[in-house]
């Protein structure tokens, strides 16, 4: 099995309170180093909490943001921040609210065009054919080509982003919250056709939500993010039926019915992000914290098999 994606210590830390002269007001940790793979055609399941660091990760993997340490590589190839056409044939981003995310002065044809004559330089009737064939595979009618993106229902501006993004033909799909936006019917639909196109088209997806039961349908992998960083991971049928970190366990128990999303009352708070504590962040919340967790960052450590927890007190499975 071949690795797509693959981050390496990948942090970000963005400044708050800039000055012309002299060091920030204070720095926000979003992302602590992160290393993580995903495997050819394999789901990797990003979940976490708002503010955890979802997608400032995201746009970091598909060269959105500029990551403050750490590397990318994709297909065994380091990312090469001064060829961004080629990062995007590779790897491309659909977005959490579809209709803003489509230019609103442009017309789906117009939207459509821009990555096929950027990244492939389509012109002419190859242009139209292959804006037809993606138009086909993600199930719209051609005559909305000529129609402007608030003239849709945010299932159908989805099927336009993804089309948009498949335009590219790119290797990996970054999905972030695709479906947290649309009314629940629709989600499944969308759901379908996402799983739809990544046999059609040998995807590789890596695919984030707060939505643990989306994600644990979804995904074959998992990764749990707490904080700016990955808690837990493993198979997804292992990671929330025998969770390993008390932090997993707290989003497993929290959220028992499917389309619930995360957090609530019984989750508790996340730590300022401008005044982190030190040793492990969950440490203020976790019913096992000792000593050693609130004095030393735990690191991401084997479990069993191929579930890691980043945990000083991991659970019994
Ligand atoms: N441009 C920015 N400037 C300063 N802080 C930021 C910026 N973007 C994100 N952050 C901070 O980084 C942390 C992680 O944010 P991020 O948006 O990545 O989380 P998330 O898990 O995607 O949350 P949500 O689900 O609410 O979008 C938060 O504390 C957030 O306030």
């Amino acid at each position: 099995m071949t690795i797509a994606l693959k981050s390496t210590n990948l942090a970000k830390t963005f400044d708050i309170g800039k000055r012309l002269i002299g060091p920030p007001r204070a720095q926000v940790h979003a992302v602590h180093p992160v290393s993580l793979e995903v495997k050819t055609g394999e789901t990797l399941g990003i979940v976490g909490e708002s503010g955890c660091g979802k997608s400032t990760l995201a746009r970091m993997l598909v060269g959105l943001t500029p990551p403050s340490a750490g590397t990318i590589e994709i297909e065994g190839k380091a990312l090469n921040r001064a060829d961004p056409a080629a990062f995007g044939r590779l790897i491309q981003y659909v977005f959490q609210d579809p209709v803003s995310s489509l230019n609103p002065r442009k017309t789906i044809q117009q939207i459509m065009e821009v990555p096929l004559r950027l990244l492939h330089g389509l012109r002419g009737r190859a242009l139209d054919d292959r804006i037809a064939e993606l138009f086909d595979a993600v199930n719209l009618r051609p005559e909305f080509l000529t129609r402007y993106p608030h003239e849709f229902s945010g299932g159908q501006a989805q099927r336009i982003g993804i089309a948009r993004a498949l335009a590219a033909s790119p290797r990996i799909l970054i999905l972030d919250e695709p479906v947290s936006a649309l009314d629940v019917s629709v989600q499944a639909q969308v759901l379908n056709l996402l799983a739809a196109l990544k046999s059609e088209f040998n995807l590789t997806y890596l695919f984030i939500s707060h939505d643990l039961a989306v994600v644990e349908a979804v995904s074959d992998r998992i990764a749990v993010l707490y904080f700016g960083s990955v808690v837990e991971t493993g198979p997804a049928e292992k990671v929330f039926a025998a969770p390993r970190h008390p932090y997993t366990k707290l989003l497993a128990d929290s959220a028992p019915v499917v389309g619930k999303p995360l957090g609530g009352a019984q989750a508790g708070e996340l730590p300022d992000p401008l005044n982190p504590p030190p040793g492990c962040a969950f440490a203020g919340r976790c019913p096992r914290a000792t000593d050693l967790c609130r004095a030393e960052v735990p690191d991401l450590r084997p479990v069993e098999g191929d579930q890691f927890a980043a945990c000083h007190h991991p659970l019994d499975p």
